[in-house]
């Protein structure tokens, strides 16, 4: 006998008295963001009164459920067992299923298993239609942080899904965290795939999620190639979370825009991607798919994202490193909503004692030390007005190299341009630059990326060892902007970082080369 899977273990919640709980803290939550509306104006000048009170009351409500404890979770987890109330055209068609061995079998050799995974349980799943069912499918995971939600709680968007699209939604409740942590849902999800194959064609199925739906779904199109089991038609991710270590800057930076939670620096709000799995399964691409190391063969995509959002530079990275693969999707559509503050993230690189913190230092808090104190790593964050757009910069002050330190991924992977700074009163840190650019073309697969060539200390006359030119024939050469700086004197400090800028926004300009049929909106 296989054990059906209940979302709700212990009790079946009051789903009246739950609501009503939702609904007044709602209502209060909605008087004060609308106090804090007409006194303080919005959270971003864009940003209209109802977009601003829906917007922070939800993070309120959201921040209030993220401090239960971990018993009290399931009780706030949300489900609506009974759904909202759908017109008369729509047909639902409950379906059953049970996990298959294979996929749990995969799954033994990839990562950690919890003991729930290897649990034989039926799975509920339904279709949903409207008016007539379609040959095409599309296969909706929800999202919900992997520890909330369900197929009940999202029909009125699969019904506009269906509604919509022409197309009939294939919907399930996967098992959730923390009662069931990874792989279980992503089990799920598979096995509820390879259910519904059987019966249709996968070239007609569309995987599509929201959220950690998203990173899903992703998660899922990684899995399948690996089992060499059929690809779906194409993918649909709207804000997907692919990145649960949080070490994109949009994450922190777009802290005060999002409803999200999961602030890195409080351990307490940690908790949604540690109910779902252990640091040791974080880097995981069926965990976090932006981390992937081979992202070749993958459907084609649509990855829609706000400008303002948390998840808005993992996505951005994500699209990139798709479109460099040896064999990227036949297309993918990125369509970023943008919205206010646009986040930056740079790297400062070069040899030790060139004078990488000291031009930072001087750019960010306008002061300059003589005393030299080797950097380990350092970030700082700057707000800076570009050709009249506003930038969130985050730069990241690295330890000096030589040519024989190994380029870390975290000053590769998710760096919008590079700023690499010599000294003109050494050579060897002249030549370190070049051996420096090689190493992150490499480590990015790109033939190009945006850079800043900084000959610093130029205060130092008697000491000069790289003339100007020199410099200047280096920047040519790399097709990126040239600057002598001293930062004892902040003198071109500010140039620095508005050229930058520049370099950065070139790739937005002008369109690179792209495989045919991949489109960066
Ligand atoms: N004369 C002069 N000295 C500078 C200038 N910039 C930095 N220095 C000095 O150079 C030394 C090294 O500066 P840092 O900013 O710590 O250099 P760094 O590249 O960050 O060093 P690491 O973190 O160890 O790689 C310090 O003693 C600074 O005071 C400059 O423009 N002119």
């Amino acid at each position: 006998m296989h054990q059906r899977f209940d979302p709700h273990p212990d009790k079946e919640p009051n789903m009246l008295k739950e609501n009503m709980t939702v609904f007044r803290r709602m209502s209060s939550y909605f008087l004060k963001e609308s106090f804090i509306y007409l006194t303080r104006g919005p959270t971003i000048p864009d940003w209209n009164f109802g977009y601003h009170t829906l917007i922070n009351s939800i993070k309120r409500l959201m921040i209030s459920h993220h401090y239960l404890e971990l018993p009290d979770v399931p009780a706030a987890q949300l489900r609506s067992t009974t759904g909202p109330k759908l017109s008369k055209h729509a047909h639902i068609v409950p379906d059953t299923f049970v996990q298959r061995d294979k996929v749990i079998e995969f799954f033994k050799d990839k990562c950690t298993m919890v003991d729930h995974a290897y649990d034989k349980v039926v799975i509920d799943a339904e279709y949903l239609s409207y008016k007539k069912s379609h040959k095409d499918i599309v296969f909706f995971v929800h999202g919900g942080g992997y520890c909330t939600g369900s197929k009940e709680m999202y029909r009125k968007i699969s019904y506009l899904v269906a509604k919509h699209s022409d197309s009939t939604v294939y919907a399930l409740n996967y098992r959730l965290s923390p009662q069931n942590p990874f792989p279980c849902g992503l089990i799920d999800c598979i096995s509820g795939y390879q259910h519904l194959i059987e019966t249709h064609d996968h070239k007609k199925v569309i995987l599509m999620g929201d959220s950690a739906g998203g990173g899903m779904v992703l998660a899922m199109c990684i899995a399948l190639r690996e089992m060499n089991l059929p690809i779906p038609g194409g993918v649909y991710g709207i804000s997907p979370w692919i990145d649960l270590t949080h070490w994109f800057a949009s994450f922190r930076i777009n802290q005060k825009t999002d409803f999200l939670i999961g602030d890195t620096t409080d351990p307490r709000l940690q908790g949604q991607r540690h109910y779902y799995t252990g640091n040791e399964n974080l880097k995981l691409g069926y965990v976090s798919p932006v981390w992937e190391e081979n992202l070749d063969n993958l459907p084609p995509m649509l990855i829609q994202v706000g400008g303002a959002e948390k998840l808005h530079d993992e996505n951005i990275h994500f699209s990139q490193r798709l479109i460099n693969t040896s064999d990227p999707p036949q297309e993918l559509h990125l369509q970023v909503y943008e919205s206010h503050v646009h986040v930056r993230k740079i790297a400062v690189l070069g040899s030790r004692a060139v004078g990488k913190s000291s031009v930072t230092v001087q750019f960010v808090e306008n002061h300059f030390a003589e005393t030299y104190y080797p950097t380990i790593e350092n970030m700082f964050t700057k707000i800076v007005k570009y050709k009249g757009e506003e930038f969130a910069v985050e730069i990241m002050d690295t330890a000096g190299q030589d040519e024989f330190s190994i380029l870390n991924s975290k000053h590769a992977i998710g760096i919008h341009g590079y700023i690499l700074v010599y000294s003109i009163a050494s050579q060897q840190s002249f030549e370190m630059c070049s051996i420096l650019r090689d190493k992150i073309l490499n480590f990015t697969g790109m033939d190009w990326v945006p850079c800043v060539l900084v000959a610093n200390k130029v205060d130092l006359h008697a000491q000069r060892q790289v003339t100007t030119e020199e410099g200047k024939k280096k920047a040519l050469e790399w097709n990126c902007a040239f600057i002598e700086t001293s930062a004892k004197h902040n003198q071109n400090i500010s140039r620095v970082f508005d050229q930058m800028l520049a370099e950065i926004e070139k790739v937005r300009g002008e369109p690179q080369a792209k495989p045919s049929g991949c489109v960066i909106f």
